[in-house]
């Protein structure tokens, strides 16, 4: 098997969308194998808590400790090497970007932690770096109510970049984040639609072209909605001439 992943959590129905499509491919063809966890197995009294007021005050619960330690105990064999990497959505983490992406595709063994409430005791986090490479991960600047989504984002990010995950290898080649600018638009039959046409040159055969007008459609597209990712291309990339026109 290529890559092992737990995931832990107090709702691992929240999780069940990793059985589907693609990442369900992945783990019949045994690229993946992805294990779902409920917290409460390592909880031991009869109520089954894994939350507790905040020390300092302030709203809302915080995850208790105990029971994250008790799991990831569980899922870390002693002495395996390399360790896990332990993989934290919150939202003071660092963003996750497509770099992320390819660097956790080369993992043996990720176990991604969904904290709820108002996140987890922060002494797990710091106990488990003394054991594993732990990474605090935030999907953008917005809240949510826990990590679960934020796990099926980050698997089907790394996922796809799998070995034989991705049927047409080209599609990975032409992914937008890889070549710095959004990609152009796409279309396919029937040419005419509800009075919409289908760019002639699509439809010319003429190749060249073809790609040099996805390419200045790529490019006028980024300079409108995602000037920031303009800023960072090496000026190579950059012909200042396309987005003048
Ligand atoms: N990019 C992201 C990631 C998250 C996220 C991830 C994990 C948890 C566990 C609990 N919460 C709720 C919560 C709300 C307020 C402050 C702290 N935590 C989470 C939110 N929100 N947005």
């Amino acid at each position: 098997t290529r890559m092992r992943v737990d995931v832990v959590s107090i709702f691992p129905e929240y999780l069940a969308p990793l059985d589907l499509s693609l990442i369900g491919r992945a783990r019949a063809s045994g690229v993946l194998d992805l294990a779902v966890h409920d917290l409460r197995t390592w909880t031991h009294d009869v109520h089954r808590t894994v939350d507790d007021t905040p020390y300092g005050g302030g709203p809302g619960m915080v995850m208790r400790p105990e029971p994250w330690g008790e799991a990831l105990d569980a899922l870390v064999p002693v002495g395996e090497e390399p360790p896990p990497r332990l993989v934290v959505p919150s939202p003071a983490g660092v963003p996750f970007r497509q770099a992320l992406a390819h660097e956790w595709a080369a993992e043996r063994h990720l176990i991604f932690a969904c904290g709820r409430y108002e996140g987890i005791d922060q002494r797990v986090l710091e106990h488990a770096a003394t054991r594993m490479p732990v990474t605090e991960v935030s999907l953008g600047d917005y809240v949510l109510f826990g990590g679960e989504v934020a796990v099926l984002v980050i698997m089907e990010a790394v996922t796809r970049l799998l070995p034989g995950v991705l049927g047409n290898a080209d599609s990975l080649a032409e992914e937008s984040h890889a070549h710095g600018l959004l990609e152009a638009p796409v279309y396919t039959k029937p040419p005419g639609w509800r009075g919409h046409d289908v760019p002639e040159i699509l439809r010319s055969g003429d190749h060249g072209r073809i790609a040099r007008w996805r390419r200045d459609e790529a490019l006028v597209r980024t300079a409108r909605r995602r000037p920031d990712m303009l800023a960072v291309l090496p000026a190579t990339e950059l012909d200042k001439r396309d987005i003048a026109a």
